[in-house]
């Protein structure tokens, strides 16, 4: 599989489509997403970052090159400085949820399942869509806002607009495309369930911080 991103990426256009067309999407890019749906979303994400820099530690460790591990590991601990400081400035004074949505239980248990008891390869497809369609979602965000002064969630929207990110997006892909390289037919089929799974995680967690999604009982 010489490109395996591509291929994967084309054959979840829908889903993608489908987050770009998301009311909490539309109302980032308008700057008119209600401040309590944003303080849920930053809540419920600082716990998923919790657990997805542990993941990212998981996979880096499995990476059969020194420098594939340290780019896992940077990006792990990356988390803990820039991420965890923008949290803070926009949790700081209201009170702070410690109980994981069922989505967001959902995503980060299942990423915690596929990197520990399923291939490397798996492993990094899994992770990829954290990185690949913030990316994409940060450019297009940008792409299509009219006012960038006026919008209270600019400095959200720019973390993700970057070359810095970029960067390390295009990093990701690389690894985890290397690895899609020597799979066998089996592991390529399962390396493409697992993207798409997160793919709709991603949408699903968007949809769930929309919701304001509680625990049913
Ligand atoms: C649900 C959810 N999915 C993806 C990201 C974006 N993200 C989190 S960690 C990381 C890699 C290192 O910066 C990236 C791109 C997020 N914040 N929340």
């Amino acid at each position: 599989m010489s490109d395996w991103f591509k291929q994967v990426r084309e054959n979840t256009d829908n889903i993608v489509h489908e987050i770009k067309n998301h009311p909490f999407i539309k109302g980032l890019i308008a700057g008119s997403l209600p401040k309590d749906v944003f303080q849920f979303y930053i809540n419920q994400d600082a716990l998923y970052l919790a657990e997805y820099k542990k993941v990212l530690a998981t996979v880096g460790i499995k990476c059969h090159a020194v420098e594939e591990t340290q780019f896992f590991l940077d990006a792990a601990t990356g988390i803990l400085a820039v991420e965890d400081a923008l949290h803070k400035t926009y949790i700081k004074d209201l009170a702070f949820n410690t109980v994981p949505s069922p989505t967001c239980e959902l995503y980060t248990s299942y990423l915690a399942r596929i990197t520990a008891n399923h291939s490397l390869s798996e492993g990094l497809a899994a992770v990829l869509p954290c990185f690949t369609v913030y990316k994409e979602i940060g450019d297009y965000i940008q792409a299509n806002q009219n006012e960038q002064a006026n919008n209270p969630y600019q400095s959200w929207i720019d973390t993700y607009g970057g070359i810095d990110f970029e960067n390390s997006v295009n990093k990701a892909i690389a690894i985890t495309n290397k690895y899609a390289q020597s799979a066998d037919k089996e592991t390529l089929n399962n390396m493409e369930l697992s993207f798409t799974k997160s793919t709709k995680l991603e949408w699903l967690f968007w949809d769930s911080a929309f919701k304001k999604e509680a625990w049913k009982i």
